[in-house]
């Protein structure tokens, strides 16, 4: 089975406790969830790999060490994950981007994809999947089968809020994708959103409701 790591940094427990207020602006709540994104970005990235290499300093001689390894792809589930994406990339700045249009049926909750654009060579990348709410994992669920399909093979998935459903059905469905969040809340309402949660996060970040 998949990691499932829960960043609980106090900084962004509580940059999350203002992103949760419904009196938050839109223009806060989208700082906001980019800087989140950042500091998770780097414990998603405490795995790359380094290789020794030599250098002189000012000083002396010496061996330390840098990046090598798989390059990354960050990959925002639309809308809502492209308000992570700057964050990520704050960090990653070599990252290329691939974008998953992807919209739940208000009804059905079933995921619908509208559109996919991936970096050519997304075999060789490590690709970290951006999506603030893992609710009933329907969209994760099929970003990941999406990646699959076209060769992706080295995947985490990164979201700010998960419910205990969406971690339990991207674990099965997906037992090669390592999940990690800045909270895992309690429930979903009947009508999927993750209770407490943030709302509907897409609405949110562009202001649409
Ligand atoms: O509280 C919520 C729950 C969901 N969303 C949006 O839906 C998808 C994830 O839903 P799944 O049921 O896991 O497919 C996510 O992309 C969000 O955009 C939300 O905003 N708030
Ligand atoms: O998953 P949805 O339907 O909430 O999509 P969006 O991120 O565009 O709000
Ligand atoms: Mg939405």
């Amino acid at each position: 089975m998949s990691k499932f790591t829960v960043i609980d940094h106090p900084l962004i427990q509580h940059k999350l406790r203002i992103l949760r207020d419904k009196n938050t602006s839109t223009k806060d709540f989208r700082e906001l969830v980019n800087e989140i994104a950042t500091l998770m970005a780097y414990e998603v990235s405490r795995d790359m790999q380094l290789e020794d290499v030599e250098i002189d300093t000012p000083v002396a001689h010496t061996t330390v060490k840098q990046l090598t390894g798989k390059k990354v792809a960050v990959v925002p589930i639309l809308r809502a994950g492209l308000g992570m994406v700057d964050g990520v990339v704050k960090l990653i700045p070599a990252a290329r981007i691939g974008h998953i249009g992807m919209y739940r049926d208000e009804k059905t909750l079933e995921p619908h994809e509208y559109f996919i654009k991936l970096p050519e060579d997304i075999e060789k990348r490590e690709v970290i999947v951006v999506d603030p709410m893992l609710a009933t994992g329907g969209s994760a669920k099929d970003a990941i089968a999406a990646l699959k399909k076209r060769g992706a093979r080295y995947i985490k998935l990164m979201v700010l809020v998960a419910a205990p459903e969406g971690v339990k059905a991207v674990q099965a469905a997906d037992p090669d994708v390592d999940i990690f969040a800045a909270a895992l809340d309690d429930h979903l309402n009947d009508k999927g959103y993750i209770v407490p949660g943030l709302g509907d996060a897409g609405d949110r970040l562009f202001g649409t409701k």
